[in-house]
């Protein structure tokens, strides 16, 4: 199988500077077909900047974009994209159904059915203007129109700014489950990791303007860990582990967050030194990898 067919979207070293900011630095990232990936980093870590490039909608300073195998020129707006912004472009003054109307022209892959039912899901009057909605309502249009486009790939910038907690869960699901019918790539950019760690299944984890980390989240999951027990016997149950974070917990005891493999040896020592050894949620192990990158930078 050749590159090309293996991967829907890639950004080879990618550079994109505002006046001496460098907000995107020397970047790699692939998207694979029929994936859903997760974009995390902190505020201003360069997440939209990065998107928008990746879409067409600003240039790169330097480097080489190529969505579904043909390399990104300088205005081309890929048809294959449908691309949520935070900050959406709607016109303020048109009706909800005028704005899918222009979006239904523009997705060849669009679902009408689709459409009108998450209309009713997300409880969205189709006669009322951009104007006339909160912050959450026009969230749910951009997110209705990244579900029920089908595009190929689908980048959501930020999908649940302003959204109640329900709304939130009820995106997520209609997301996972769509995607499992119609199998599409699609990349959520947020800083909220947690509540969308069960529906990622690639992650890549951004930090001033660089990949911080690209893994699946099964690994991930799988090998974040928190170990905690007598100072002595964690430190040296770390021993040749890579440590992520490390804190005093109690009087003599030791907190270490460890991102590794721990086998059923380490468990098997573990028990016998009393350290206990619990998962870690994954804002928590995201929040300790750029910790840690603090401290090397
Ligand atoms: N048009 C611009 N002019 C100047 N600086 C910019 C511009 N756009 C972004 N930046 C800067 O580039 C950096 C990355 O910003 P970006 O919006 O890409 O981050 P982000 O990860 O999307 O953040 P957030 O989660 O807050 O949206 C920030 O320091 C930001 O201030």
């Amino acid at each position: 199988m050749n590159r090309e067919t293996e991967t829907i979207l890639t950004g080879t070293h990618l550079n994109k500077s505002f006046g001496k900011h460098d907000a995107v630095c020397n970047l790699d990232l692939v998207l694979e077909p029929d994936t859903i990936y997760g974009l995390f980093g902190r505020n201003g870590a360069g997440k939209t900047t990065l998107l928008d490039m990746l879409t067409g909608s600003s240039f790169p300073g330097s480097g080489e974009i190529t969505v579904s195998g043909k390399r990104l020129h300088m205005g081309d707006t890929p048809r294959d994209i449908c691309y949520v912004r935070e900050r959406n472009l709607f016109i303020r003054n048109a009706k909800i159904m005028e704005i899918l109307e222009v979006a239904s022209a523009y997705h060849k892959y669009w679902d009408w059915a689709f459409a009108h039912e998450l209309v009713k899901i997300f409880k969205l009057n189709p006669n009322k203007k951009i104007s006339q909605l909160s912050r959450g309502m026009e969230s749910m249009v951009g997110n209705l129109i990244g579900l029920a486009s089908r595009a190929p790939i689908t980048l959501f910038d930020e999908p649940v700014l302003g959204l109640d907690v329900l709304m939130r869960e009820k995106f997520y699901r209609l997301l996972a489950d769509d995607c499992a019918k119609y199998p599409r790539t699609v990349l959520l950019s947020t800083h909220l990791i947690d509540e969308i760690a069960e529906v990622v299944e690639k992650v890549y984890v951004m930090e001033a303007g660089s990949i911080l980390l690209h893994d699946e989240a099964d690994n991930i999951r799988n090998q974040s860990h928190v170990i905690r027990g007598d100072r002595e016997a964690v430190l040296a149950f770390k021993e040749g582990k890579r440590v992520i974070h490390q804190e005093s917990d109690g009087n003599n005891d030791l907190l270490a967050a460890i991102y590794d493999k721990i086998g059923d040896a380490d468990r098997a020592k573990a028990a016998e030194q009393g350290i206990s050894i619990t998962g870690l949620p994954l804002q928590k192990f995201f929040a300790y990898l750029i910790e840690e990158g603090d401290r090397v930078g």
